[in-house]
């Protein structure tokens, strides 16, 4: 079937569907009714879309953890744990990585040793071993609603036994999931899956059942500058509102300047407005969610929390309607649940502080969500362009092109040439654009704003400031400074 932006029909959607509940045997257990009886049977303050709208309405920023292990009763109390000592407003489900390689069989051997060791010996759930009904018992026994979250280029069975499990929120897509986890899979390939996905997404939308997609912001994590992941995450919405998705939220990894960081988070949610209207969908809901820094962490436990409060502050500043939570255990690994409560209750005390002030648009947060609107623009619009107006078509090509280039991605289709910098005060730039195509002024501008610190560190920009700030916040600073 060839690639095209076109919502999937009746007949394209079932015949793969077909197929796709054979791959495991509990995909057996998939009955799109009965999901939806069970859907209409949860309390409304169990549906995870409604509650992130009710927040942006009312000016508030939740707080969710990532958390998952082997074991279902084990998860749940991890959920219920986080629920009731961390103070989690969502809940997430974090697949363990078998899963997202579609290596069910790996999966049943880490949940055979999980039983045997009696600890996790896997990094996530494994939903599709385990079925729908394990899920719904997740569901019945937390009070906040849950998402899954995880990594999979191809994630069409675990959608399927997510959604009829009575999950009400999703992450991922055709590009945020292969691009940054992938070293060669097909583009064409994962965003026509991402399709499906977001096509069943669609068909429970209209059975009445409103399930949030969440296209993964941060993408690597490492120095993306905003106008790369804004770009990836309006054409993933796009992409999924072509398909019937009625609730997104956008994200956006926190990088660690305040005042891009803000401007970050705001020019998303009206930048993803904007296309989705501009495209014809006027009827999809827009949340953003901020990342704390995604990047290297410091293994001290106290100057890891200084890196958790700082994304708490922009978060709460920012007014994003949503922050994913780090742990003092991120340099570590999988965190203990106290670790995991502890980076939500520090979270949540700095939201808290910080909930009844908002920074507001001062000329360098409008001047600065300019400049990350008009990057944005150049990329997104030139995909349209590249695809003759067919975006999914556009995005294969700007890949290939290097219009789309991620910075520090494993993927073999991406260029890798575009190189990020920080600034003098710590904001992400670009240090080479390559064939992203942004206008000369916006070029002359990121390079006038490196060049600034090439003069104060006496030393020209170069590849070397790029490596200093890959490991700069873990070495406890935020400018990759020679000294
Ligand atoms: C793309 C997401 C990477 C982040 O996702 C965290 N992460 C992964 N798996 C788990 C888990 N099972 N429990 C708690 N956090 C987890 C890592 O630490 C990292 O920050």
């Amino acid at each position: 079937m060839e690639l095209k932006n076109k919502k999937l029909t009746n007949d394209e959607f079932y015949g793969i569907q077909k197929e796709i509940l054979t791959q495991w045997p509990t995909g057996a257990d998939v009955n799109f009714e009965k999901a939806v009886e069970f859907h209409q049977s949860l309390p409304e303050n169990k549906n995870f879309g409604k509650k992130l709208v009710k927040a942006k309405k009312e000016g508030k920023t939740l707080v969710q953890p990532r958390a998952g292990v082997a074991l279902v009763q084990e998860h749940i109390d991890l959920l219920t744990y986080l629920q009731d000592k961390g103070g989690a407003d969502l809940l997430p489900t974090t697949v363990d990585s078998y899963t997202r390689q579609n290596r069910y069989k790996e999966a049943e051997v880490g949940i055979q040793e999980s039983v045997r060791e009696s600890k996790s010996m896997l990094n996530g759930l494994p939903i599709v071993n385990h079925g729908v009904d394990a899920c719904r018992s997740i569901i019945n026994e937390l009070n906040t609603p849950v998402q899954v979250r995880h990594g999979t280029p191809d994630a069409r069975l675990l959608t399927e036994i997510s959604y009829a499990g009575g999950f009400t929120s999703y992450e991922g897509g055709g590009i945020s999931y292969n691009i940054p986890y992938a070293k060669n899979v097909s583009l064409e390939k994962t965003i026509r899956d991402w399709q499906y996905c977001d096509r069943l997404t669609g068909i429970y939308e209209e059975a009445g059942v409103s399930i949030n997609r969440e296209p993964y912001g941060p993408l690597t994590g490492t120095l993306v500058p905003p106008c790369i992941s804004h770009s990836v995450a309006i054409i993933e919405s796009l992409l999924a509102a072509e398909q019937g998705v009625k609730n997104i939220t956008v994200g956006y990894g926190q990088c660690g300047n305040l005042v891009q960081d803000v401007a970050a988070i705001r020019s998303l949610g009206s930048l993803t407005e904007e296309y989705l209207k501009r495209y014809g969908y006027n009827d999809v809901e827009v949340t953003t969610v901020l990342h704390q820094w995604m990047g290297g962490f410091p293994q001290d436990e106290a100057q890891a929390f200084s890196v958790i409060s700082w994304g708490s502050a922009i978060a709460a500043l920012s007014k994003a309607t949503k922050v994913i939570v780090k742990t003092p255990h991120e340099a570590i690994g999988v965190p203990t649940k106290e670790a995991n409560a502890q980076g939500l209750r520090c979270t949540k005390q700095m939201i808290n502080m910080l909930c009844d002030q908002q920074l507001s648009n001062t000329s360098h947060v409008v001047n600065e969500m300019m400049i990350i609107s008009a990057e944005t623009r150049c990329i997104v619009d030139k995909c349209f362009e590249l695809g003759e107006g067919d975006l999914a078509v556009g995005t294969v090509r700007a890949f290939q092109a290097g219009v789309l280039d991620i910075p520090f991605a494993p993927s073999k289709l991406n260029a890798g040439k575009m190189l990020p910098a920080r600034d003098n005060d710590g904001a992400i730039r670009i240090l080479n654009a390559a064939n992203v195509p942004l206008s000369k002024e916006l070029i002359d501008f990121n390079r006038e704003k490196i060049e600034e610190r090439a003069q104060a560190e006496k030393r020209d920009a170069s590849f070397q400031m790029v490596i200093d700030d890959v490991y700069s916040i873990s070495k406890g600073k935020l400018v990759g400074r020679p000294w």
